[in-house]
């Protein structure tokens, strides 16, 4: 009889792991938290995408948590969700770059530039990604759906401390969330609630897990709903 038994190597580069949502949710925050809570037991990079700067990697310098030679910025200087989704070369060398120059890494972050809600990125890209919503865009946005919300492998819904100024219910945010999600699992952050933090820190812990042991598959939300802006994309 054949033995249809597989083993999985171990894998050969990091965990890519995407944070999308729109601009303002608190993407760069997450990153900054993750990299503090986790510099010590994993080996980290930062790649981050904004349109016209590198305002995002600045500032995650700035805040000190990685030696700063370890993020690098990708200038789309395009729609954001262009870079991360339709076209992925300038992040995947980027990416490369920094895992070769870094080499062994265990976790690379993939920082999109803020955009609309439907964003999402490539599983050619990210092996896992995490769309992050806040309370600050009102309380039904968990509700809207679509792809990020509904089928990234996390959703966060960030900065649960303002609720009460901005009257909105977290509890209804996750129940709706819940319904449009089908199982997958949502975290209610606030950088200021160390429990929030920990839960996060510890969803990390076992997608990287299950990519080591090669259990994770990479799952793809969904191309971002068809829309309109004031510039062309390039086409080819
Ligand atoms: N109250 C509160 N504010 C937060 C929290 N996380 C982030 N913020 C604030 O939200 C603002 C935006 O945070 P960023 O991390 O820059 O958001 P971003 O999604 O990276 O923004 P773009 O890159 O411009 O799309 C900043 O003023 C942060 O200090 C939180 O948990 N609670």
């Amino acid at each position: 009889m054949p033995d249809h038994t597989h083993t999985h190597p171990a894998p050969s580069r990091p965990l890519r792991l995407g944070i999308a949502g729109p601009v303002g949710t608190g993407k760069s925050t997450l990153i900054a938290t993750l990299c503090t809570r986790l510099s010590e037991e994993l080996q980290i990079a930062v790649v981050t995408n904004d349109i016209y700067t590198d305002e995002d990697a600045r500032l995650l310098k700035a805040a000190g948590v990685l030696p700063v030679d370890r993020i690098k910025a990708v200038e789309t200087g395009a729609c954001p969700h262009t870079a991360i989704r339709d076209d992925v070369t300038a992040n995947l060398i980027a990416v490369e770059d920094l895992e070769e120059q870094f080499a062994p890494l265990d976790l690379m972050l993939i920082e999109s530039g803020g955009d609309n809600l439907t964003a999402t990125f490539s599983p050619a890209l990210v092996d896992a990604q995490i769309f992050c919503i806040d309370v600050a865009g009102g309380g039904d946005v968990a509700r809207k759906g679509g792809p990020g919300i509904e089928r990234a492998d996390l959703l966060i819904i960030n900065k649960t401390d303002l609720a009460p100024y901005v009257e909105v219910d977290v509890e209804q945010m996750l129940r709706d969330a819940g319904d449009v999600r089908a199982g997958l699992p949502v975290i209610a952050l606030s950088r200021h609630v160390p429990e929030s933090v920990d839960a996060l820190c510890d969803w990390v812990r076992s997608v990287r897990t299950a990519y080591g042991e090669g259990r994770s598959v990479p799952q793809d939300p969904g191309p971002m709903a068809p829309h309109s802006h004031g510039h062309e994309h390039a086409t080819g």
